[in-house]
């Protein structure tokens, strides 16, 4: 039998196992190759699960739950299209083709005996037909592991998508992932989706089909190999893996404990080096290479020390892991020994026959050594298939909770079609006062001023008018329009999108809101009104082509036509990378999210220190802009110079007070 095929064919799975401490490590995606590839070394011991991981029924039935979304997924390209097959009918498929593998690797295993038997008796003709049955088994096997592999990348690449759909649709909705996120109970939530539902879906139809298959195989090779040496064969072999067991179960943990805190320094050194990435402007402002060196170098050598431990640790595996590999071969030919020294093979007389016979009972036995391996991993994947599923499942259950009481029902419709806010209190997630009884209302035109000392809860009031934070008690009146909110919040930090200068203007709306909105004119319009408000706000050099040729993907140029003719294709250049925030100054990104404010026209709009980067001059055509467009303003600013566009304020002090006045200009 060729192990390399075997080898293959348990490399569909053994790659996904993983040291019980990384579910509870921060995302480090080089880190977790490595500890895969020193923890793999426990494929061929036979690996149990360890104690964190024992499975029980609730994380079975966790395991179930995100099985049943995946195969019962109806996204397009889950279910079957044209040629593309269904995840249910790659699932079968896949079940078919290791039954088959199951037959093609017995009479693949087989044939070195029927080789021993030809060579032995000078049978040309029969060492022929032998030599055509081996390359056809060959192929068959061969075939069959490619066949399964595909399959397992068919299922992975589903099954995947159907999981993370299905969590997408209950994540990225309004108030769940910011609720999600803000709770803190479950943690890493991008881990989980980018990563963990991955895993899971690379091994778990596999393993499935291991458990199923295998231990009907182990039955069928244990009475074999009885029949061969007696109980003795069989027992030794069952023997040899409960010591396999006990000694992986006794050295991994001591590895895996040092492997996690390796982990965690990877993390923490990797984070130097992308903090070193993210602030290299303002390290060189400060000449603050040396303090960051010296931290690196700190962490680098924290890094090194765990490192060592780990490959102290690794020693012990080793040696266990070479001597197994070894003793299981010796042991399939001691075997063999007890029935030839018995007297079992003494029958056999013709040339070729004695050696035919010690191979095929070798093979038998090494089958069955085999067929404990694959189990053994396949219990020990499941282990961490279930702890995937386990925090794949805690992260739909917290979801759940989230969207089952994601109400805002402070915030109501506006008959009145005003902002208005009635005894509206407000505290910190940690509980202490922010705001108490507040109450105002902005009528149209009468821009409103919120000031007061940083922190002290500003931001937190347009959180409660948005819906975010839910009040200790008050209630909101926003205008509607068509259904939705006729109010836009402008956050304090910039948000910049993927995607074009178009995007960066028109985000949130979809392409078709806009095609709604623009229906009448089609594009021109859109396009005229993007070009006029850019025009408006002072960043019309962004239309000019020559201002993108040395950011964009020569690609992505190709892309786009008539660039130096139409200048409304400028709008439509598409970075490679989000590079938005790279080749904008900060008073330009504020600039861009006013535009955003011209192109969107709300009744409504709530500027959270949206000016706080831009010169005086800026800011004045900026407000005036929006005030021109009849925009309605509700300004949180510290700058005086913004009073004058703002006829009422609102001043908090630092203990939920407040004082309401009007601006005299
Ligand atoms: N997620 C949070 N968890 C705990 N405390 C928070 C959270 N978000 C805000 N706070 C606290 O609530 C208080 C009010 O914050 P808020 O952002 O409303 O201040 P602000 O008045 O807008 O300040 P600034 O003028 O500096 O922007 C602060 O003390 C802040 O630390």
């Amino acid at each position: 039998m060729d192990l390399s095929n075997r080898k293959t064919h348990s490399s569909g799975h053994s790659t996904q196992g993983k040291s019980s401490d990384e579910f509870k490590k921060p995302n480090n995606s080089k880190g977790e190759n490595d500890i895969v590839n020193k923890v793999n070394i426990s494929a061929a011991l036979g690996f149990l699960p360890n104690h964190t991981f024992s499975i029980n029924f609730k994380g079975i039935g966790n395991l179930h739950r995100v099985s049943r979304v995946a195969v019962t997924s109806k996204e397009p390209g889950v279910v079957g299209n044209g040629f593309d097959l269904g995840i249910k009918t790659l699932v079968v498929l896949l079940f078919l083709a290791n039954v088959a593998y199951q037959f093609a690797a017995y009479f693949t295993g087989l044939i070195s005996s029927e080789f021993y038997m030809v060579l032995g008796g000078k049978d040309k003709h029969g060492f022929n037909i032998v030599l055509g049955k081996s390359i056809g088994y060959t192929l068959l096997t061969g075939g069959l592991l490619t066949f399964i592999n595909f399959m397992l990348g068919m299922i992975q690449a589903k099954s995947r998508m159907g999981l993370t759909r299905y969590t997408h649709d209950r994540y990225i909705k309004p108030k769940a992932f910011y609720d999600l996120i803000l709770r803190k109970n479950v943690e890493n939530p991008d881990q989980r989706i980018t990563q963990d539902i991955d895993k899971l879906s690379a091994s778990y139809m596999n393993v499935f089909s291991i458990i199923v298959i295998y231990p009907v195989v182990a039955i069928y090779y244990t009475v074999r190999t009885w029949l061969i040496t007696g109980y003795i064969g069989p027992v030794s072999i069952y023997v040899y893996f409960i010591v396999g067991v006990i000694v992986s179960n006794l050295l991994i943990p001591m590895l895996a404990s040092k492997v996690y805190y390796q982990e965690k320094s990877e993390g923490y050194f990797r984070n130097h080096h992308v903090y070193t990435r993210d602030n290299s402007e303002e390290i060189s402002f400060y000449g603050g290479e040396e303090k960051v060196k010296n931290e690196a170098d700190r962490s680098l050598s924290s890094l090194f020390k765990r490192q060592k431990a780990v490959a102290i640790f690794t020693v012990p595996i080793y040696m266990a892991y070479e001597f197994f590999s070894y003793f299981g071969a010796s042991l399939t030919y001691a075997l063999v020994g007890i029935p030839l020294f018995t007297g079992m093979f003494d029958h056999l007389t013709g040339p070729g026959e004695l050696s035919s016979m010690i191979s095929k009972s070798s093979f038998i036995s090494m089958y069955l050594i085999y067929a404990f391996t694959t189990i053994l991993s396949a219990a020990r994947d499941l282990a961490y298939l279930v702890g995937y599923s386990v925090r794949i499942s805690q992260l739909w259950d917290e979801l759940e909770t989230i969207n089952e009481d994601a109400t805002n029902d402070w915030v109501q419709e506006s008959p009145e079609g005003i902002v208005e806010v009635y005894n509206l209190s407000v505290e910190s997630p940690t509980e202490s006062t922010l705001i108490s009884d507040l109450s105002f209302s902005v009528l149209p035109f009468n821009n409103l001023l919120i000031t007061g000392p940083n922190g002290c809860g500003k931001t937190s009031l347009i959180r409660t008018m948005k819906g975010l934070w839910k009040p200790t008690s008050g209630t909101v009146k926003l205008p509607y329009k068509d259904g939705k909110m006729d109010v836009l919040f402008l956050p304090q930090r910039v948000q910049l999108v993927y995607g074009s200068l178009r995007d960066q203007v028109t985000y949130p709306e979809t392409e078709n809101e806009s095609n709604s909105r623009f229906a009448d004119g089609g594009d021109y319009n859109q396009n005229v009104r993007i070009i006029n408000i850019l025009k408006e706000v002072g960043l019309s050099h962004l239309l000019k082509p020559e201002y993108h040729l040395s950011f964009i993907d020569k690609n992505d140029f190709s892309l786009n036509y008539n660039i130096e003719t139409s200048p409304e294709s400028v709008l439509d250049i598409r970075h490679s990378t989000p590079t938005w925030e790279e080749i904008l100054s900060p008073g330009e990104q504020q600039k861009l999210c006013i535009a955003r404010v011209l192109y969107l026209n709300p009744k409504y709009a709530i500027l959270d220190e949206s000016t706080s980067s831009l010169n005086p001059q800026a800011e004045s055509q900026l407000y005036n802009a929006l005030i021109r467009q009849g925009i309605t303003l509700i300004s949180i600013s510290h700058r005086e110079s913004v009073y004058k566009f703002h006829k009422n304020c609102i001043r908090f002090d630092s203990t939920g007070r407040y004082d309401y006045s009007e601006i005299a200009n």
